[in-house]
């Protein structure tokens, strides 16, 4: 069913459509997209589709960035004949998104092999050549992506990955099918409807006012420091979870927290990070770091942080052996919150 009218405005249409605004407008087709699959398939004819193998997107590498190339249902409808496949894969496409002028956004996996089609996966070298870029493991590619690019990939991997994953009910173990658009999955034997699922995970940067306390587990890459993070256990609310992590990880107790903003992670799985500024009771500093979760935690100055934001890779190794001192980059959730706070300290150390 169409949202874009109400029943008193049906026959006023093109009023209706220009009282709306563009993101609205596009929020509903998105809806209507999700829930009607032959919507969604016509849409599939005027839409752009985003193409990936075994979850890697296909990327296009120029001079300074990354560039991600886009196909019409024609072109790929075309690609997939001349290797040989099936058509009918394209169903196995996702919906990640829509322009404002309501041209539709699909990702399709050439590499992974679905329930619902028999098309075998198609060889990525050959695929590569013929598409002049190459399907680059989505951590890599990340950082070389614009912030639109990076965030539609992101969904887009996240979506094709959960699908891949939930391709049987675990009650009655058959295969289950995707919809049009890929918003969910249906057990067709007793109907039970599996949506995309994301883990709630909290990030916060601990304060004891003029340091930050920052963190290394063993997987980051060397020199790399974070905020500290971890999954939300059943039952917990946000602060909860933030002051048990915190406790857990550096054996500090969280006097006050404070909700910053919030991203969608891909990896390891989908996760939904919501990041936090806390702060401890004041004279309760001492770390007392969890080494089965961590491999280093340490209070940083204002001047030390600064240094590591501005401090450009590539971070190679050092005369001395060691590493440099760096943050997480632009994308990642944890870069805005250690900028926040060190424009909150650079504000509060202005003469009054
Ligand atoms: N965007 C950003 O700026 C940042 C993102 N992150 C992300 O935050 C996430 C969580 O951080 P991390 O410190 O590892 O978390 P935790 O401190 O919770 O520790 C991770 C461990 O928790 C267990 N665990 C519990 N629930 C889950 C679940 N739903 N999915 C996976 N593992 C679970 C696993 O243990 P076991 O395997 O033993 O069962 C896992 O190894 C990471 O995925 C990381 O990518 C982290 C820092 C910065
Ligand atoms: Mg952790």
């Amino acid at each position: 069913m169409s949202l874009h009218c109400g029943i008193a405005c049906r026959r006023k249409s093109f009023w209706c459509s220009r009282l709306l605004s563009t993101y609205v407008t596009k929020a509903r087709y998105m809806f209507e997209l999700k829930e009607d699959d032959d919507a969604c398939k016509k849409a599939q004819r005027t839409g752009a589709f985003y193409l990936f193998h075994s979850l890697a997107p296909l990327v296009q590498k120029s001079e300074h960035q990354y560039v991600v190339p886009r196909y019409s249902l024609v072109e790929l409808e075309r690609l997939l004949e001349k290797f040989g496949q099936d058509t009918q894969k394209i169903e196995d496409s996702v919906l990640i998104g829509c322009s404002g002028q309501q041209e539709a956004w699909f990702a399709l996996d050439l590499g992974l092999k679905s329930s619902s089609s028999t098309s075998a996966s198609l060889q990525k070298p050959e695929m590569e050549t013929e598409l002049k870029g190459s399907f680059t493991e989505l951590r890599k590619a990340l950082f070389h992506l614009s912030v639109k690019d990076a965030t539609l990939l992101s969904t887009a991997q996240a979506l094709l990955h959960w699908h891949d994953a939930h391709q049987f009910c675990s009650r009655s173990g058959q295969p289950t099918k995707k919809n049009m658009a890929g918003s969910k999955r249906v057990c067709p034997s007793n109907k039970i409807i599996y949506y995309p699922q994301m883990a709630p995970v909290v990030i916060t940067l601990v304060s004891d006012g003029p340091r930050c306390l920052l963190v290394r587990q063993s997987s980051f890459p060397k020199g790399m420091y974070s905020a500290l993070a971890g999954f939300c256990d059943i039952g917990e609310s946000l602060e909860e979870a933030v002051r048990r992590e915190v406790a857990e990880e550096v054996g500090l107790e969280v006097d006050r927290l404070q909700y910053s903003a919030s991203q969608h992670w891909p990896f390891p799985n989908s996760s939904l990070m919501i990041a936090c500024h806390a702060t401890v009771k004041p004279g309760q500093t001492e770390i007392q770091m969890n080494l089965r979760e961590l491999e280093a935690a340490a209070w940083f100055s204002h001047d030390e942080v600064a240094t590591a934001l501005r401090r450009k890779g590539p971070y190679t190794q050092q005369q001395d052996g060691t590493f440099p001192f760096w943050l997480p980059p632009k994308l990642a959730i944890a870069h805005l919150l250690i900028k926040e706070w060190l424009e909150k300290q650079s504000c509060s150390s202005l003469p009054a």
